[in-house]
């Protein structure tokens, strides 16, 4: 221990001892006691050597509540008893604790009462959440220390570190195998998560990595998913999410990968990507958006031939590297349902038909449609086509029968309204923050495919081949493979 002989110089030295005994969580009656005291100037040696063991018991004491498991368990048991969790013989019990450090979440496990089940203890998830959370304390973190400036203010300064509150913001999950899991970590998600570039070498080759959920990043790996379905209301961050999945697929796999993009909110989401020569077919408006998708359905004809005429069941086994991704924006727009222009109703049923088609057979063929739509409704979103969207990715939505659209159960009405907040679901829902990704990135993966050729010459060749030349029977897909 250092002592320095001006007054000043002791009570820094005091301060610092606070501070470093109190790194995590502080107990303020003692703390304040403390600076009161030194600051009617009866510092010293003496005091200091006292108040260290007596920080000393303060920093044992710390560490025991840190560790210790009561309080939230405590809080657990009182809630779901306020909340009529239990029965006339039989309350939840504490059977197991679990420390996850690295998860930064302690788990613990309930036999609860015979009787109950999950549904019932995750209709008061809020309650839980909130209980938990009803109290702000002082939390000091050494790093809050990096930014202090060794001047006449320094006392101020510490002052300010030592009393300023945070507020707790645990989140919750819960799980039921035979045993209630109430999993509380320390901090929920953030409301950012930036996609950064080094991310990309860490993908197996179709694999997207759509956010960050409490314990995992989630990722989709479109060698095993085909379709998925995205929904969310306006500004919620569908267009993200359709540009993280296009730039990495775009960034891993630039000979393999081909789209066709629906952009049916005026072409102004995709226009970026437009004249990249892995871009086969482009739509702004219902009209174009029938000869892509017919481009695409002849396409999806011609493989099915060339994998029947050589026996295999699908592009994978054809060993096929190429993967078509027809990504619609906007879905909402090409429904015939409440279409009052005649021709514009004949025109999106026929889309309305191809999509079903390619939702029904394209995966076979390496088809992979995305479809989005800010209005999910049964009219937007047929049974037909839903049921093969096997993936969903729900942002934010104003009703519970909205979320039951994209994810046939709510969930997604409840999401706080954090832009990029979603329910992942493929066997089972989980919440999760997606990746934000910077326009830098899109225009440094974009930009080196930028071509000039015209694309129309490219898909018209591709697609007028079995018009054309019966010499030339496939398509640029097969050729290429
Ligand atoms: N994952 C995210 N993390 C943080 N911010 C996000 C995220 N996604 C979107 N945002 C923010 O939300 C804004 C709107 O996002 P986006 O354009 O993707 O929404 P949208 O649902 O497609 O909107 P619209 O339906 O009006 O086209 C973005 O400009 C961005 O600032």
């Amino acid at each position: 221990m250092v002592y320095h002989t001006t007054m000043n110089g002791i009570k820094i030295i005091n301060y610092l001892q606070i501070l470093y005994f109190h790194s995590s969580y502080s107990y303020s009656f003692i703390v304040q006691l403390y600076l009161r005291y030194i600051k009617r100037g009866r510092g010293g040696l003496l005091f200091s050597l006292v108040t260290t063991g007596s920080m000393l018991g303060v920093l044992g004491f710390s560490y025991y509540k840190k560790t210790n498991f009561n309080n939230d368990n405590d809080k657990i048991l009182k809630i779901a008893e306020n909340c009529g969790l239990y029965t006339k013989t039989e309350k939840m019990k504490l059977y197991r604790r679990n420390y996850n450090k690295k998860g930064n979440y302690t788990e613990y496990v309930y036999k609860i009462p015979l009787g109950m089940e999950l549904e019932d203890f995750k209709s008061k998830i809020g309650k839980f959440k909130d209980g938990l959370n009803n109290r702000s304390v002082r939390m000091i973190k050494l790093k809050d220390f990096k930014g202090l400036t060794f001047d006449s203010t320094i006392l101020k300064q510490l002052e300010d570190i030592i009393y300023s509150r945070i507020q707790l913001s645990k989140e919750i999950e819960m799980e039921y195998d035979g045993m209630l899991k109430i999993r509380v970590y320390e901090e929920g998600l953030k409301s950012e998560y930036r996609f950064k570039e080094e991310m990309f070498k860490e993908l197996k080759k179709w694999e997207v990595p759509l956010g960050v959920s409490l314990q995992r990043v989630i990722k989709i790996d479109f060698d095993v998913a085909s379709h998925v379905l995205i929904g969310g209301a306006t500004d919620m961050g569908k267009s993200n999410v359709l540009n993280l999945i296009t730039t990495v697929l775009l960034h891993n796999n630039p000979n393999d990968v081909e789209f066709t993009l629906i952009d049916l909110k005026g072409g102004l989401e995709f226009s970026k990507y437009e004249h990249i020569k892995q871009v086969k077919n482009f739509a702004t408006n219902a009209d174009q958006a029938k000869e892509a998708l017919e481009n695409v359905k002849a396409d999806m004809t011609n493989t099915f031939e060339f994998l029947r005429s050589k026996g295999f069941k699908n592009v994978k086994q054809a060993k096929i590297k190429k993967r078509h991704f027809v990504i619609i924006d906007e879905a909402a727009e090409l429904a015939s349902d409440g279409e009052t222009d005649k021709e514009l109703k004949k025109v999106k049923i026929e889309c309305e038909n191809l999509i079903k088609d390619i939702a029904r057979r394209g995966r076979a063929s390496g088809l992979k449609l995305l479809y989005c739509t800010q209005y999910p409704t049964v009219e937007t979103v047929s049974s037909q086509v839903k049921r093969n969207l096997i993936a969903r990715v729900c942002l934010p939505v104003d009703t519970a029968t909205a979320s039951s659209v994209v994810l046939d159960e709510g969930g997604a009405e409840k999401l706080p309204l954090i832009q990029g907040r979603a329910i992942f679901k493929r066997h089972r829902k989980t919440e999760m923050q997606c990746y934000y990704m910077d326009d830098e990135i899109i225009d440094k993966v974009i930009t080196p495919h930028i071509t000039f050729n015209p694309r129309s010459e490219e898909s018209s060749v591709s697609h007028n081949f079995e018009k054309k030349s019966t010499s030339r029977k496939y398509t640029t897909i097969i050729e290429k493979a």
